[in-house]
């Protein structure tokens, strides 16, 4: 997954905030609902007018990690940074397994200590959800990849990972910096809510209940932003997405079957063990570190179907925590994700988080939102008049290429054809008689 890191939801937009920040809107009154739009899954919509610069959604992290660069600088509860001395309460100190760096986790307060502390502990006591119904079984002893359903796959993927787990070690890479983040991401979810069951079908790509999904947005604005551990099962996870990208890429020239209960020595010698191999290499590191922590903690047990659940969720669904977060007076409508305005503010990468909340923004090249961060907070502010019933969109990542250059990212990092109004324009005006059909925003 090399350069995921750049293309994480970061604020690319600057935006808006902080020096005279607009007053937070009630969490209960956040002018948003969530709609479903054919092409593009779930979305947030404006459920009334909403004026330049109004905050319309604030989120809580639920996971994240501090980057290897700056964990001795910048607070793992906060985010607060100072690039010039290490923060003075370490809480911890691991050396890791070969192939990780020393990592700390360092505190700006005591407050700040405390409430991690309190997090993971009212994390252990938090609601379950019920599980899903179970999905019919595969019934073929072998099969083409791009020839079955999303299920199918899924099955034959848990399959792979049984068979990973069983023999671990084999096949390893060594995950690089990107990887040894994603895994710290992990770690914080295993850490801070262990004790919540995951159901099987968090890998399931296409598992999705309206209900469920109205349910996390209400429960998260009447606790004032703070998602509870569940609502990781509802983001879309891009595992499916992922291993058939993967495949593709990796199958020889004519479609192979593959098996659905392969062997250890297929999983390691075949053309489609490639697409397991970066995934499972993580997967050993956090497994190794893992071990020696529940040695001495009571914590949750780790799994592969946990650990791809939060993996290809971080995937696609994280944004990037930056430093300094951005300020009101570099925002304007058409500045909006501007790698301009993003060099000027010469901002820190400091990591990435999950906000499960926050993921129904989808993206637009011609963005109504802005987002930056205010302490672990991620605000979401309006950049331009948005009416009653429009969709609101932000936008991941780099906005100032070519139609086509937008277009492959987003493809290659998010798995999707971009169907923005601006790519649809852009398209006809690149390429009049031949162009891509880009259908346009509902
Ligand atoms: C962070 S999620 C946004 C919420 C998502 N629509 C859902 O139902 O969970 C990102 C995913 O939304 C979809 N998406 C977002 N913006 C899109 C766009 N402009 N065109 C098509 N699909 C889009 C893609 O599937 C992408 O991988």
């Amino acid at each position: 997954m090399p350069g995921h890191r750049q293309e994480t939801l970061r604020p690319s937009a600057p935006p808006a905030l902080p020096n005279a920040a607009p007053a937070p809107a009630p969490a209960e009154c956040f002018p948003v609902r969530i709609g479903h739009i054919p092409g593009r899954g779930r979305g947030f919509f404006a459920t009334r007018d909403i004026a330049p610069g109004e905050t319309v959604f604030r989120a809580a992290p639920l996971a994240w990690a501090v980057s290897e660069d700056w964990a001795r600088n910048t607070c793992w509860w906060c985010f607060a940074h100072d690039s010039r001395r290490a923060l003075p309460l370490k809480a911890a100190a691991s050396s890791g397994p070969a192939g990780s760096a020393q990592h700390r986790v360092v505190f700006c307060s005591a407050m700040c200590a405390q409430s991690a502390l309190k997090a993971a502990v009212a994390a252990s006591t938090a609601d379950v959800e019920p599980a899903p119904p179970a999905l019919a079984p595969f019934a073929a002893a072998d099969f083409v990849p791009g020839e079955v359903s999303d299920a199918q796959l899924a099955e034959w993927i848990s399959n792979v990972w049984d068979v990973i787990v069983a023999h671990q070690g084999r096949a390893a890479e060594t995950p690089d910096s990107a990887q040894r983040e994603l895994v710290r991401v992990i770690a914080t979810e295993l850490f801070l809510h262990g004790a919540t069951p995951v159901h099987g079908s968090m890998n399931n790509c296409t598992a999705d209940s309206p209900d469920w999904t109205e349910r996390v947005v209400s429960l998260v604005a009447a606790e004032g932003g703070v998602a509870p551990p569940f609502a990781l099962e509802h983001l879309r996870s891009s595992e499916i997405d992922h291993v058939r990208t993967r495949l593709r890429e990796l199958q020889p020239a004519a479609p192979q079957r593959v098996p659905l209960n392969p062997t250890a020595a297929q999983v390691e010698g075949s053309w489609w063990g490639g697409a397991f191999r970066t995934a499972a290499s993580s997967y050993a590191l956090l497994h190794s570190a893992w071990r020696q922590t529940a040695r001495t903690h009571a914590i949750g047990n780790l799994t592969h179907g946990r650990f791809r659940a939060v993996y290809f969720r971080e995937m696609a669904n994280s944004f990037g925590i930056y430093d300094p977060p951005a300020t009101l007076h570099s925002l304007s409508p058409e500045g909006l994700g501007t790698r301009a305005v993003y060099q000027e503010l010469e901002q820190e990468y400091l990591g990435s988080s999950i906000y499960p909340t926050a993921v129904y923004f989808n993206h637009s090249c011609c963005p109504n939102i802005a987002k930056t961060r205010v302490g672990r907070s991620m605000w979401f502010v309006s950049a331009v008049d948005i009416s009653k019933g429009e969709e609101l969109f932000i936008s991941y990542g780099n906005i100032t290429d070519p139609v086509a250059e937008r277009r492959a990212r987003l493809k290659e990092h998010f798995f999707f054809g971009c169907c923005c109004t601006r790519c649809a324009r852009e398209s006809v005006m690149a390429t009049p008689d031949a162009a891509e059909p880009v259908s346009e925003e509902a």
